[in-house]
């Protein structure tokens, strides 16, 4: 397995938001996860990139316990992850963004930091916005170098949080497009995603997180066909 969570519990204050996860994610599979809004996701997320600590359970990531490391650590151990409100360094330019997370995310040198912004601008269609500052650009430019930034850092498991949301319908398939080429190179993916229809047309497993625990976890039809999913997800009585 190349990511392993265990028994994950997580609180703020009276409130459980993660309540005793455990879930794995083999090298190059695309996991999917849904839920409803407050369900725990992006604190999942969090708790595997190391932005929030656990208050117990244990994360592995490719063969190491890595539950007390930074963010920084985690991502140079490669974990990359893009949020779901953009994080761009607004005064930098998009390619002065891919550049340092190539360099300090991905700890590439200079040259190697200068061909990998390059390509990832280009897969990215951000090559004409290159000298653009980041801060200034439209919210669907920024989601676009949200993913950038995070595949600039070269990852082995992309944590992907709601980048469908707000695009067009052609947009969210030129996404899917690129998903599928980056799933291809072998990079291991979870996505949080409530556009349904684009989560399913690439993931391999379906995870649904309700109240901070699991509730359904499989082939991702079986999962949107279990009665308790449509019940909880899609509001559908069996
Ligand atoms: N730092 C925090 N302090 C207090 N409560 C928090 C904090 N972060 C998250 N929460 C609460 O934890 C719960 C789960 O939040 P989380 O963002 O993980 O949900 P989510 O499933 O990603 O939701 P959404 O689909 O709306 O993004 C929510 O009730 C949220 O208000």
């Amino acid at each position: 397995m190349l990511l392993t969570v265990e028994n994950a519990h997580k609180s703020y204050g009276a409130l459980a938001v993660t309540k005793g996860m455990s879930f794995s994610v083999e090298e190059g599979e695309t996991l999917g996860i849904l839920g409803p809004n407050g369900a725990g996701k992006t604190t999942l997320f969090n708790l595997i990139s190391g932005d929030v600590s656990l208050d117990s359970g244990i994360v592995h990531f490719n063969g190491q316990n890595i539950t007390t490391l930074a963010p920084f650590q985690r991502c140079q151990s490669g974990i990359g992850r893009s949020y779901q409100v953009p994080h761009p360094f607004g005064n930098m330019t998009v390619f002065e963004n891919l550049i340092t997370a190539a360099c300090f995310g991905g700890q590439m040198s200079e040259p190697e930091a200068y061909d990998v912004a390059e390509e990832v601008m280009n897969s990215m269609g951000l090559t004409s916005l290159a000298n653009q500052q980041a801060g200034s650009m439209t919210l669907l430019n920024r989601k676009r170098l949200e993913l950038a930034r995070a595949l600039a850092t070269r990852p082995k498991l992309l944590l992907l949080d709601e980048i469908a949301g707000g695009l067009t319908e052609p947009e969210a398939q030129e996404l899917v497009t690129e998903l599928k080429k980056i799933k291809a190179k072998g990079t291991t993916m979870i996505w949080i995603e409530h556009v349904v229809h684009a989560l399913l047309s690439i993931a391999d497993r379906l995870m649904v997180v309700n109240f901070g625990e699991k509730l359904a976890d499989g082939e991702p039809m079986s999962v949107m066909n279990d009665p308790e999913v449509k019940r909880v997800y899609m509001g559908i009585e069996a």
